[in-house]
C-alpha cells in the first residue's frame, strides 16, 4: 500500500488544487479537503439565489462558514458566481409596482449585489466567476438569450466586471463557462473576452469549467483552447473539473458501480489531464474539482436524474481511485 501523498502539496509549485464544497460537505469530507486541497469553492451557496433571496435580505451563514474554515485548514477561496442566468433570484428582473423594467434599474440591482457581496469579503477571495455562461451553445449565436441581455444589453458583462472591480480590486476576476474546448464555443469565447481586454475592462482571467468525460473532448480541442486562451495574456483556471463515466448523450441508467474497464479509461483521461495542465503550469493558476468524492456529485442528476456517476479521484468511501496514482505520479 502506498503512502498517501497530498494532490495539494504534490502541486504546490504548479497550481492550487481545489474543491467544490457546501455547508454539510465541508464538515463531513473534511479529512480529503485537509490533506487534499488548497483552495475551496462554494458549490451552489454563494450563487444569486442563496445569497440574495429577496431584495435587500442577504444570506450570509453558509460564506461565514466556509471563510472561516478556509482561514482554519489554509485554503483559498474562488467565488462563485456573480451574473449568471441560472439559479437568480426572479425578484431582480421583475419591475416593482406599476413600473416597467428598465436597463438602469436592473443595473443598479446588479451593482448592489456585487457591491455587498465582494465589500463584506474583500481580501477574502483571491478570485471570482464574475460571469457564468453569457456564450451561447447555438450556432450563429453568439451571446446566450437571458434576463441580463434582454434588459441591459450586451455590455451587462463589462458592468458586472467594473463593479467587481471597484468592490474588490485585489481580486482576479474570471469569466467562466462551460463546453469550453468545442471549437466554436472556444472562438465565441476568445472573442468575447480580447473584446473586453480591447475596452479596458478589468478581466483577469477565463475560467474552463472541465466538465469533460471519459471519451471527450480530444486532447487535441483542450491543447487548442488552453494554447488560445492563453495567447490573450490572461490566468486560466481550471474551475468545475469532472470526468464523467457517460458521455452527455448516453442516458444508460443500468450501472450501479463503474466497470474496469470504465476506471482504466478514466485513470488514463486523468492523467493525460493533468499532464496537459503541467505543460501548461505558467498559465494555469488552479485546477479545481466540482466535488471531493464520488459519494456527492450534481451529476448523480444531470443530464440523468438518479443515475449515479463516479468523476472524481476518490471514490464513495473517500478511498484513493487508480485516476488519483496516475494523478499524482505527474509530479
Ligand atoms: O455542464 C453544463 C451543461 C449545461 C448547463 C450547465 C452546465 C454546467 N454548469 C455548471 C455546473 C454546475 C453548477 O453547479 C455550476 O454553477 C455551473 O457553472
Amino acid at each position: 500500500q502506498r503512502e498517501l501523498l497530498s494532490l495539494s502539496k504534490a502541486y504546490e509549485d504548479l497550481f492550487l488544487i481545489g474543491a467544490a464544497v457546501n455547508h454539510y460537505t465541508i464538515d463531513s469530507e473534511l479529512s480529503l479537503l485537509e490533506k487534499h486541497f488548497n483552495s475551496l469553492t462554494a458549490e451552489n451557496e454563494m450563487k444569486f439565489e442563496h445569497i440574495q433571496p429577496k431584495e435587500n435580505q442577504f444570506q450570509f451563514e453558509y460564506v461565514d462558514k466556509l471563510v472561516s474554515y478556509s482561514e482554519r485548514y489554509g485554503h483559498q477561496l474562488r467565488g462563485h458566481t456573480l451574473v449568471w442566468h441560472n439559479q437568480t433570484s426572479d425578484w431582480i428582473f421583475k419591475a416593482p409596482e406599476g413600473k416597467e423594467m428598465n436597463r438602469d434599474l436592473l443595473l443598479e440591482r446588479m451593482k448592489s449585489h456585487i457591491m455587498t457581496l465582494l465589500k463584506r469579503y474583500k481580501g477574502k477571495f483571491y478570485s471570482w466567476d464574475v460571469v457564468n455562461e453569457a456564450i451561447s451553445d447555438q450556432k450563429g449565436e453568439f451571446l446566450r438569450s437571458s434576463p441580463w441581455l434582454d434588459i441591459i444589453g450586451e455590455d451587462f458583462i463589462d458592468y458586472a466586471f467594473r463593479y467587481a472591480h471597484e468592490a474588490d480590486p485585489e481580486a482576479a476576476l474570471f469569466y467562466n463557462d462551460y463546453n469550453e474546448c468545442d471549437p466554436e464555443k472556444r472562438d465565441k469565447i476568445y472573442t468575447l473576452v480580447k473584446d473586453m481586454l480591447e475596452k479596458d475592462v478589468p478581466i483577469h482571467g477565463i475560467g474552463l469549467q472541465a466538465h469533460w468525460n471519459i471519451h471527450d473532448p480530444s486532447m487535441d480541442h483542450i491543447r487548442a483552447a488552453i494554447e488560445k486562451y492563453a495567447s490573450l495574456g490572461l490566468q486560466l483556471q481550471i474551475t468545475e473539473m469532472d470526468v464523467s463515466m457517460f458521455q452527455f448523450e448516453d442516458k444508460r441508467m443500468d450501472l450501479l458501480k463503474p466497470t474496469n474497464e470504465m476506471l482504466e479509461k478514466q485513470a488514463e483521461r486523468y492523467e493525460q489531464f493533468f499532464k496537459l495542465f503541467k505543460e501548461y503550469h505558467q498559465h494555469i493558476t488552479s485546477v479545481t474539482f466540482w466535488g471531493v468524492s464520488d459519494k456527492y456529485t450534481w451529476l448523480h442528476d444531470f443530464p440523468v436524474r438518479g443515475r449515479r456517476n463516479w468523476p472524481f479521484l476518490f471514490d464513495e468511501n473517500n478511498q484513493t481511485k487508480e485516476a488519483y496514482w496516475r494523478v499524482i505520479d505527474q509530479v
